[in-house]
């Protein structure tokens, strides 16, 4: 990747980008640019040799703007790069719930991706959805999937769908971290130790990842494999069941792409 890139906002998903962008390719030129807290721009510069600077000199110096501030500060930022000449610049927006509407409104002409990342990136295990905007000519839509490829696995959908994908792979990590939490609280409850429990829940957790990811079997496939008929998984399964985890998972992923719906709708005029 030749791009210099440059992050406006340097907070958590700017983070865990820079750490996998850094990994896939330490000699990345990686600039960012972050509103008011200068300890957290001086700790990324520590930790991963980035460069701090001025929106200005951003601008000036990346060929790829990543817009990676809340929802609620995008607008803001857009007006500040309403006074920049953006001709050949690729703007990518990681920003959950923000139209490419309104990035044109701002920025006629601009050429934006929207992206939806997931922290797993530092890990280089990212499942990031994009989607191309109206002005993306072919070069600059290659240059966003390698941006995202360097980090994990992409997939390009229509803008009617990215909240649904926000919904499972967006926001999704924090689902896992969950379960996972809960499963080291129920351990600990039954007598192993905090450092057991995580090993124990780590190592499960990852196994079946990789088990999903390389056996040719479904989850379904897999779950029964695990469950005995009336044995020790049945019993813990029957009281998901009893309890409707499935059905909350449901409500819960609908929820998520329900908010990111109601974050767009504060855009309809
Ligand atoms: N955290 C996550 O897992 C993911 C977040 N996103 C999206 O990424 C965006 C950022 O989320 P987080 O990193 O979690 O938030 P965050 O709050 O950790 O980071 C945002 C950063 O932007 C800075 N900022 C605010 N206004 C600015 C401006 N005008 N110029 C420069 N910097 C400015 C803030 O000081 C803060 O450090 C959101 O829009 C969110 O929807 C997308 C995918 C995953
Ligand atoms: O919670 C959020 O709004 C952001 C978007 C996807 C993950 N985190």
């Amino acid at each position: 990747m030749s791009q210099s890139i440059g992050f406006i906002g340097g907070g958590n998903i700017a983070e865990a980008m820079i750490s996998g962008l850094k990994k896939a390719n330490s000699a990345l030129e990686i600039r960012v640019t972050n509103h008011s807290n200068r300890g957290r721009l001086q700790g990324l510069v520590d930790r991963y040799n980035v460069i701090a600077t001025s929106l200005t000199e951003l601008v000036e110096d990346s060929k790829v703007l990543i817009i990676a501030v809340k929802p609620k500060d995008v607008q803001g930022v857009l007006k500040d790069l309403a006074g920049f000449s953006l001709q050949n610049k690729l703007v990518i927006s990681v920003a959950a719930g923000v139209p490419l509407k309104v990035f044109y409104k701002y920025l006629p002409g601009v050429a934006v991706v929207r992206a939806m990342p997931n922290t797993s990136t530092a890990v280089l295990h990212s499942m990031t959805g994009l989607v191309r905007g109206d002005n993306v000519n072919d070069e600059q839509a290659s240059v966003g999937e390698k941006i995202f490829s360097a980090t994990g696995k992409i997939m390009w959908v229509p803008e009617k769908n990215i909240n649904a994908l926000t919904a499972i792979s967006g926001s999704g990590p924090a689902y896992f971290y969950l379960f996972a939490e809960s499963l080291i609280k129920a351990g600990v409850e039954l007598g192993l130790s905090e450092a057991e429990a995580e090993v124990l829940v780590l190592e499960t957790l990852i196994g079946s990842g990789k088990m999903i990811a390389e056996s040719d079997k479904s989850p379904g496939k897999l779950r029964e494999e695990v469950t005995s008929p009336n044995g020790t998984t049945y019993a813990a399964l029957n009281v998901f069941m009893e309890e409707k985890l499935a059905q909350t998972v449901q409500n819960a992923a609908w929820a998520c792409a329900r908010r990111a719906e109601d974050l767009e709708g504060e855009y309809s005029e």
